[in-house]
């Protein structure tokens, strides 16, 4: 078995499409197809982009081998052969522009845009939602947790309550993006270079007859590591008093214990006392770690409660995204080849938030020169060439078109940028530090209203004239 090969790794719809479009003989039309989500998550005023270098991968990689051809082979559908000989050649061909991972994005702007072969196009629709959808909420989710964290440290420790495997280190990885700082999964830190920490479990309590001799010989093994659990049987009467003793001892032989860690109980009494105990013993220096089922709302809270807690590490809530499972991004058809010329296309809706804006778009971020802040996004059809930044320019919400203002003097960021081009990686993948440092950088282009969690101020996202009166004359022409 080949778990490696994420070919297969599809809707079994985009095959049957690819073999429709095959026998029509219609597999080589170009498509476009533009990648965005309709809301943002958890009422938070931003996202944070994240998923892109596996999506290199995944494209970079699609092979169909023996394997899979051998498994297509058997479905119901009856494949012809040689549809499946022409599996066997797919390469990705075409063009892939992205937004750097890392980048604040909004509702309702393309994040990734596909210009390739529709027989191309079709088959990663599935992988490139998954992928992104997942690590891209993670982010958002940890985004918000640093944001209530400030400076604090932020441990990631969700993999055994993660949706599997890959969640676990694709969502270790989308946490350090948007700034925390370690993860507990070493694979994790294997694959993407991320720091890693462990303190231990209440099992190492557990399996000595005292508390006190579970930390001296786990001071003894690791004495530049120590972080004490000290709520296995009473925090205040047995842990961290064992815990000081630990720390003279090892101050005794020239070194310093990092910390103690509550896992139980009031984090905000039990830190405060416990800060109280340690900083009476002389032991300043030792850091408090807290967990137990923490989110970006308990940490806030803990903090207005004047929790004296240094490090959170957070496992459950960020990794399942506990209070939002999912995040919409679609994947959606906005221009495709007819008689040999590009057309535009729609989805309607009755829903006008759900009605597509059709045309192969480039999307602008538009910084004020007098406050260096961003006054909102802005989506060009491509064919309008690059934006002219030397004339006013007018923001207009597309649904509620009499919300509007004129921006003077501006400075225009385009957001998408080449990651293929006919097939090949023109992309310099960055770093993980790159990104992350990327991802910081873009924080400082926000006003803060947009950036807090709660009731944040909606920041725009409008069309240009040209991509506007496209999408009116298409409405008009399917609602006639
Ligand atoms: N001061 C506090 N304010 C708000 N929530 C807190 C506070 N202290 C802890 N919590 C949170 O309350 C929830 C319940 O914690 P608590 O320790 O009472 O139950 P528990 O996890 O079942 O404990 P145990 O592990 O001992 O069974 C956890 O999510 C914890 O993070
Ligand atoms: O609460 P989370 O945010 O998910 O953080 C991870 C949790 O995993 C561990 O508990 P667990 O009960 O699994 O093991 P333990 O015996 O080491 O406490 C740890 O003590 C945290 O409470
Ligand atoms: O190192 C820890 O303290 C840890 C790791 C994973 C889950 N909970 C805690």
């Amino acid at each position: 078995m080949n778990y490696e090969n994420m070919t297969l790794h599809t809707d079994k719809y985009q095959i049957n499409m690819m073999y429709a479009h095959w026998v029509q003989g219609s597999h080589n039309d170009q498509a476009i197809f533009e990648v965005f989500f309709r809301k943002l998550p958890f009422g938070n005023g931003y996202a944070v982009f994240a998923g892109l270098e596996r999506v290199v991968d995944y494209i970079r990689n699609i092979r169909f081998g023996d394997e899979e051809i051998a498994f297509l082979r058997e479905q119901e559908e009856g494949y012809k052969e040689e549809f499946l000989e022409e599996l066997r050649e797919y390469r990705f061909t075409g063009q892939l522009d992205a937004v750097p991972e890392g980048t604040i994005v909004f509702a309702n702007e393309p994040l990734l845009r596909i210009t390739a072969r529709i027989f191309e196009a079709q088959l990663i629709e599935t992988a490139i939602l998954n992928f992104v959808n997942f690590q891209t909420l993670i982010a958002t989710k940890a985004s918000r947790i640093k944001q209530v964290a400030g400076d604090d440290g932020l441990l990631e420790f969700g993999t055994r309550r993660a949706q599997e495997a890959d969640a676990s280190v694709w969502g270790a990885r989308a946490a350090y993006i948007a700034g925390f700082h370690a993860t507990s999964n070493l694979r994790a830190g294997m694959l993407f270079g991320i720091p890693t920490k462990g303190t231990h479990a209440h099992a190492w309590v557990q399996g000595h007859d005292t508390e006190e001799e579970a930390f001296r010989k786990y001071a003894e093994v690791l004495p530049d590591q120590v972080t004490l659990l000290v709520d296995t049987y009473d925090t205040l009467r047995s842990g961290v008093p064992n815990a000081i003793r630990i720390g003279k001892m090892l101050e005794k032989q020239g070194k310093r214990m990092n910390g103690i860690r509550l896992d139980s109980g009031d984090l905000a009494y039990l830190s405060q006392e416990a800060r109280r105990m340690l900083d009476e013993a002389g032991l300043h220096y030792v850091g408090i770690v807290a967990s137990n089922d923490l989110d970006e709302s308990l940490i806030f809270s803990l903090k207005g409660q004047g929790a004296k807690i240094d490090v959170w590490g957070v496992g459950t809530q960020l990794i399942t995204s506990g209070d939002q499972p999912s995040l919409g991004g679609v994947y959606k058809l906005v221009a495709r080849e007819k008689d040999g010329e590009m057309v535009p296309v729609i989805k309607i809706s009755g829903n006008p938030e759900k009605v597509t804006t059709p045309g192969r778009k480039d999307v602008y971020r538009i910084i004020n020169r007098e406050t260096g802040i961003a006054e909102g996004d802005y989506l060009t059809l491509v064919e309008e060439g690059p934006l002219n930044t030397e004339e006013p320019l007018r923001l207009f919400d597309p649904v509620h078109h009499y919300i509007q203002k004129v921006i003077q003097r501006f400075d225009a960021i385009p957001l998408l940028t080449g990651i293929f081009q006919d097939g090949e990686l023109v992309y310099e993948v960055p770093s993980l530090e790159e990104v992350r440092r990327y991802h910081r950088e873009q924080l400082a282009l926000f006003w803060p209203q947009v950036l807090r969690k709660t009731n944040p101020a909606e920041y725009r996202v409008n069309l240009s004239d040209t991509a506007w009166e496209l999408k009116m004359a298409l409405i008009a022409k399917y609602m006639a």
